[in-house]
């Protein structure tokens, strides 16, 4: 039996996926095969010593550490785009709703609760305080053109804004799906000078953190409304501040609150909404999960971060799965093994990701049970060996 933790609530239809006789799912298990999981912070848990894979539950991973992870062979991953459609559709509604001060006038309204028959007279007097302004026509600049941005720059043009994107990462897939009429900003600055309401949906990285600053904030238009469903570390608060208090920035709606930008003028702050819809729940759960069962079982990955994307249809008697540092010779010392215990290879495959690699091999013949651990000891003597798994 292997045993799945769960670390957030995951939709069961999800947790379905794994099949009562093979697995346990148990959000109390101590030394679990498998972590699912959402927004739950990993930074500061043990790796217990049987976890193979960590599936998260939608796109960002900044809440797991992945680099310790790579270095333990803990295959981490994602499902990309499972829920960009959900984070499009609030995207697109707060960019709606600031435009009118739709959340500002409806809770106006609210505050007219026990006026009586007053009420129509007051709210025709009142509602020249939230006369808003029409997106069609204005720019929309989207930082990061990946699952979420490229969705929402697509349903930008169909609401008649112009819209400017910037991605120097794009990859050829999104490019395809990307309509012509989205412009290209060669750089960021363009997009900070240029546009009146700018989304951004790249990862929070050491590169993209505090992006939104005091220079990028000196080159915007006065009164931009900048949305933020990506991360709220993505922007330095005390420069935002600032940006708000000269109305430089006339609105900023964070899917990211904490007490410091809840307490700022001019903040549309939502609860980390962005993907909580049943839809995407579903998507997500369903995804990472089947994702990390394959793992286990096949030891085949998909929609890793950390390790290179690894597919072979099991052929052999007995599958070998090496997890290590992209180094040369790694395959050649691993064979050398494998040719002393006399195991002759049925089909291989290397892949690598940056600084680490995998390597999945089929053995043609079969593999005595009481050999594998000294197997696996011996492979993992080879310098550069983080994991080593006989399946
Ligand atoms: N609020 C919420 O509930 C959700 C938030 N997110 C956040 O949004 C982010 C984006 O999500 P997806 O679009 O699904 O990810 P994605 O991986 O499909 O797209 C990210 C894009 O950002 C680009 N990028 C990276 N660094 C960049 C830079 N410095 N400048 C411009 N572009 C850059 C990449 O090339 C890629 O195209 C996630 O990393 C996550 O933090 C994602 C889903 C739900
Ligand atoms: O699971 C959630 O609700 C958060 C989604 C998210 O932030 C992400 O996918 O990066």
């Amino acid at each position: 039996m292997y045993a799945i933790k769960p670390l957030n609530n995951i939709a069961k239809c999800g947790l379905d996926v794994f099949n009562k006789d093979l697995y346990e799912v148990n959000d109390q298990s101590e030394n679990p095969d498998g972590i699912i999981l959402r927004s739950f912070n990993m930074h500061d848990m043990e790796f217990p010593e049987n976890l193979k894979g960590i599936a998260r539950a939608g796109a960002g991973v900044n809440n797991i550490p992945v680099q310790s992870c790579s270095e333990k062979g803990i295959v981490v991953f994602n499902t990309p785009g499972a829920n960009a459609n959900a984070v499009k559709e609030l995207v697109l509604a707060t960019i709606l709703a600031s435009s009118r001060n739709l959340i500002d006038g409806v809770s106006w309204v609210k505050t007219l609760e026990g006026e009586g028959e007053k009420v129509p007279k007051l709210v025709e007097a009142g509602k020249k305080e939230f006369v808003g302004r029409e997106i069609a026509g204005k720019t929309l600049g989207v930082i990061g053109l990946g699952a979420v941005g490229a969705l929402v720059a697509n349903s930008a043009l169909a609401l008649d804004m112009e819209v400017m994107g910037f991605d120097p990462f794009i990859s050829v897939d999104t490019a395809w799906n990307l309509s012509r009429n989205v412009q290209r900003a060669m750089t960021i600055e363009q997009i900070f000078s240029s546009c009146d309401f700018i989304t951004v949906h790249v990862p929070l990285t050491e590169q993209t953190r505090g992006m939104f600053n005091k220079e990028a904030f000196s080159l915007m238009k006065n009164n931009v409304k900048i949305l933020n469903f990506s991360r709220g570390e993505l922007a330095n608060e005390e420069d935002l501040k600032a940006a708000i208090e000269s109305g430089i920035v006339g609105k900023y709606i964070t899917d990211f609150p904490n007490e410091n930008v809840i307490n700022m003028k001019n903040v549309i702050a939502i609860p980390h909404l962005g993907a909580s819809t049943k839809e995407s729940e579903e998507n997500c759960a369903i995804m990472a999960a089947r994702q990390l069962k394959n793992y286990i079982e096949t030891g085949n990955i998909k929609n890793s971060v950390n390790f290179a994307n690894v597919e072979l249809p099991y052929v052999g008697k007995r599958r070998i799965t090496i997890a290590h540092h992209n180094v040369p010779n790694m395959v050649g010392q691993i064979t050398a093994i494998l040719a002393h215990y006399h195991l002759n290879i049925a089909d291989m495959l290397n892949r690598s990701k940056g600084e680490f690699a995998y390597t999945l091999i089929d053995i043609d013949n079969e593999v005595e049970d009481a050999i594998v651990p000294e197997l696996k000891e011996k492979i993992k003597t080879v310098s550069g060996v983080v994991r080593v798994r006989v399946i």
